[in-house]
């Protein structure tokens, strides 16, 4: 077997969670501020203790000081509805890629106080390496939003098309100035591309200005839109993005007797809307950060560290953090020089000000007998009990499969070991005589490094990527796609002549690239390629953040799957089964008291987290 690291196999949990550096934490004082940590354990930190829903005592978290502490038009004017099944995406030639999620990004600088000098941090520097690795979830557009403090009636904001890096000069930098700001990077679902879909989205409401950052699509952004207008609110864009900006701009239901009430205004947004969102919110130095009740997209909460000096002699004190940063993944972490602390849970409210990160309020998840727009429209509606008959979370699955980036971490486990795991799986469902594993890089890498591991065969490259040509294509013919995968891969010929290939690829969609692929490798030699997929056929369009071709147009509703092989000038092509995914996903999930494991496989079996009211 050549070229496949096995030191990872067989590890403890612990070995694993020490390696990617994910927390167990335990009480420590003086982090950051008076207060003591909630002591957590693993993955799953303790929920707050509420008491009622106003006034609640809410334990501290990281160092809190207190006590208390498209395009054009929606989703229901993109559908055709067809008889008896979810609607179907309207053909739009721009749409047709299957095109990452968004990426958010916050930072707030601790207050010191008496803790020493510290190396001068600069929140728009660390927003914009955030997004920069973030950008494999959105390429289309980007923007930052500083705070100067509470009392600045203006935000600093600089937003624009294309990728982070060609946007975010040092000029535009230093116009950023301010200890607090959120950042997005967008790939678009609701609204048009151009600028003026941009996010953050920034209101001004009677407590000042606001602002926004969405990753995901709501699920009923219709029906909001339209009560928005209804009360005379005007919208300047489609954006369901915008319209979360709106409503959080709004009172809530009691009223606010003294000053905003950012709980309970976050809070009826999400009793109005269960899904899609991971939300950003910025006001005065206060970052929140916001997971929908289904957790269908991911959010994590890390802690800004000083980095020590060159020569090893540290001049300030590397235990407290410098600040706290919330992002759409853990990858963005390393690349600003903080360590993540936990991941935000399905349906919570995290706070991130100068004094630390708490927990606000964990929003349960409808049951699903009671039609949501009865739970929303009930104003005691606080039925935390109900938790336990509710649904159970929905994260979207294809994170673990092709989004995220590898070295991310959900649920307590990196996705690189998922992957890897799928490809263990595949191959024990799909088994072929070969010479060589292979991979399309990069997605699939972990997936055929498990592949050959779990089969014995050695893992060999056999494409050569160029790095200079983006992750996917936005080409408006099909001519242009074919020549797309040409641009992006050379065979490396002396390493597949006259060897039988397995090639696995994380995910078919329309079957753009599988096909040049092996046409390319069969010209440079290959004596056989199969292909393995190391997830299961792509068959439904997602409505929860994803652009997902119309089922139309996604290869495996094209013909019967055993035609799929000579359809592409494969010699086999087969699938990872559903409940294979699942499993490999779940093996490593870490949980804590009987947690609720739950993810959305919607785009592989149609069954999505709530009903679709269309
Ligand atoms: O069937 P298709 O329509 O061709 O789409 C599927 C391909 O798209 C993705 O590659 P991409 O280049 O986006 O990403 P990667 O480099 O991260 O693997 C994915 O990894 C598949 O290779
Ligand atoms: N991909 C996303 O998460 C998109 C966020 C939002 N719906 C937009 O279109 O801007």
């Amino acid at each position: 077997m050549r070229g496949i690291d096995k030191r990872d196999e067989g590890e403890s949990d612990g070995e694993r969670l020490k390696k990617v550096g994910y927390e167990r934490e335990t009480v420590k004082k003086d982090e950051g501020g008076e207060g003591e940590r909630v002591k957590k354990e693993g993955c799953e930190g303790e929920r707050v203790k509420k008491e009622g829903y106003k006034g609640e005592k809410l334990k501290n978290e990281e160092g809190y000081e207190g006590e208390r502490v498209k395009k054009e038009g929606y989703r229901g004017e993109k559908l055709k509805k067809e008889e008896g099944c979810e609607g179907e995406r309207v053909k739009k030639e721009e749409e047709n890629e299957l095109r990452e999620a968004c990426g958010v990004f916050g930072c707030v600088l601790a207050n010191r106080g008496e803790a020493g000098p510290v190396d001068p941090v600069s929140v728009a520097q660390v927003i914009c390496l955030g997004l920069v690795a973030l950008q494999h979830r959105g390429q289309e557009s980007a923007g930052i939003v500083t705070s100067e403090g509470r009392n600045k009636q203006n935000f600093n904001c600089v937003k624009g098309e294309g990728l982070v890096a060609n946007i975010f000069t040092e000029d535009k930098l230093v116009k950023l100035t301010g200890d607090v700001g959120i950042g997005h990077s967008r790939y678009s679902t609701a609204g048009g591309r151009d600028l003026a879909n941009a996010q953050p989205f920034v209101v001004h409401t009677r407590h000042g200005p606001l602002a926004t950052a969405h990753n995901g699509e709501l699920i009923n952004a219709e029906a909001l839109r339209k009560t928005v207008l209804d009360r005379g609110v005007g919208l300047s864009t489609k954006s369901d993005s915008e319209l979360i900006t709106q409503m959080l701009s709004q009172l809530p239901p009691r009223g606010e007797k003294t000053g905003p009430d950012w709980g309970a205004r976050i809070r009826h947004l999400m009793e109005a809307t269960p899904t899609a969102y991971s939300l950003v919110m910025l006001h005065g130095d206060t970052v929140y950060g916001i997971r929908d009740p289904f957790g269908n997209r991911p959010l994590c909460i890390g802690r800004l560290m000083p980095v020590g000096d060159c020569n090893g002699t540290a001049r300030q004190d590397l235990t407290k953090p410098l600040g706290w940063v919330i992002s759409s993944e853990s990858c963005a972490f390393q690349s600003v020089g903080a360590t993540l602390l936990r991941e935000v849970y399905p349906g919570e409210i995290v706070e991130l000000s100068p004094n630390g990160v708490r927990s606000l309020d964990i929003v349960p998840r409808p049951k699903p007998a009671q039609p949501f727009s009865e739970a929303h429209g009930d104003p005691n509606h606080s039925d935390h009990a109900g938790l336990l008959q509710a649904p159970p979370p929905a994260f979207c699955i294809f994170e673990y499969v092709y989004f995220a980036r590898a070295d991310s971490i959900f649920e307590g486990q990196q996705v690189y070991s998922v992957r890897r795991r799928c490809g263990r799986q595949l191959a024990m469902e799909a088994p072929v005589e070969a010479d060589i594993i292979s991979t399309i890089p990069e997605s699939a890498t972990p997936a055929a490094i498990g592949f050959s591991l779990q089969s014995g065969i050695p893992y060999v490259e056999v494409l050569c990527k160029n790095r200079y040509v983006g992750r996917s294509f936005i080409q408006p013919d099909t001519r242009s796609r074919q020549l797309a995968v040409a641009k992006k891969f050379g065979a490396l010929s002396e390493n597949l002549m006259g060897q039988r290939v397995v090639l696995v690829d994380d995910s078919i969609v329309r079957g753009t690239t599988v096909g040049p692929i092996i046409r390319l490798l069969r010209q440079a030699g290959a004596k056989e390629v199969h292909i393995r997929i190391a997830s299961p056929p792509l068959q439904h369009p997602c409505y929860m953040g994803i652009n997902i071709p119309t089922k139309g147009e996604l290869l495996a509703n094209k013909m019967p799957f055993d035609e799929l092989a000579a359809y592409v000038g494969a010699n086999s092509l087969q699938y990872l089964s559903i409940e294979g995914l699942v499993k490999a996903v779940r093996e490593g999930v870490v949980t804590r008291n009987n947690t609720p494991i739950g993810h959305c496989t919607a785009c592989l079996d149609g069954n999505y987290p709530v009903h679709l009211e269309w």
